[in-house]
């Protein structure tokens, strides 16, 4: 998978360089390439923003350097790219956009800052590809950076290859629509703290039972809004 990330910020995603996003990157599994917005621009001040028509507080990011970043990438495409707006105002990004998106072979995450990228912007990218704005969730962010940091990490982890045991990523939280259930490791007593007796029987039945009990009532605990249909 390809993956282009456009931001005024490009050193915040150094971080890619380590970590299992890291060694993906090495064995050509991701090919994860960070562009600056200012890049694109075309003056002196290498400007991105300006103020709304309309009035109100704020900057808004000007359209020409994006226009001028996306073609840039749609240019050395191959094939045609999905781009990716994280934004509040945008669909929720859970864990089956994540498995959806791990499918797919080029992502162009656009980060936003100040008060929003130009709505041309959108429509514009929409001509070059599919437009997806995307939400972390209900709360504002000052831009995009961390929120398309926490979907690359999210989806990248499910492409094939990148994770070991491609079974570690069966039993996780949001994959089966209830949170996973608790885990514990040696020592079977910890200041006081005894393991659950049904994990030492060597019962994988009995185990199994327990996870998923365990699974249920910690969702209907944290997340009732999991169990609607
Ligand atoms: N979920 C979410 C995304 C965002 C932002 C994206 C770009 C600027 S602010 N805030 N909250």
């Amino acid at each position: 998978m390809r993956i282009d990330v456009i931001t005024i910020f490009p050193e915040f995603f150094d971080v890619l360089e380590v970590s299992l996003l890291g060694k993906a990157r090495g064995n050509g599994l991701l090919d994860v390439r960070v562009h600056n917005l200012r890049d694109f621009t075309t003056d002196r001040h290498r400007t991105v923003d300006d103020t709304p028509y309309g009035g109100g507080a704020g900057m808004v990011m000007k359209p020409e350097p994006w226009g001028l970043a996306l073609d840039a990438i749609a240019q050395e495409a191959t094939s045609e790219p999905t781009f990716v707006f994280p934004s509040p105002a945008g669909e929720r990004f859970v864990q089956a956009t994540a498995r959806e998106w791990s499918g797919l072979d080029h992502l162009v995450f656009g980060c936003g800052r100040y008060e929003g990228i130009d709505e041309r912007v959108f429509t514009y990218a929409a001509s070059l590809g599919q437009v997806r704005l995307a939400s972390l969730g209900d709360y504002v962010l000052n831009g995009g950076e961390v929120a398309a940091m926490a979907m690359i990490e999210a989806v990248g982890r499910l492409v094939p290859g990148v994770v070991g045991n491609p079974e570690s990523l069966v039993e996780e939280s949001h994959e089966d629509g209830l949170l996973e259930y608790p885990s514990y490791t040696k020592p079977s007593e910890w200041r006081g703290l005894a393991v659950p007796d049904v994990l030492l029987s060597g019962h994988h039945g009995r185990v199994a039972e327990w996870r998923r009990d365990q699974q249920v009532e910690r969702t209907r605990e944290r997340r009732p809004d999991l169990l609607v249909d």
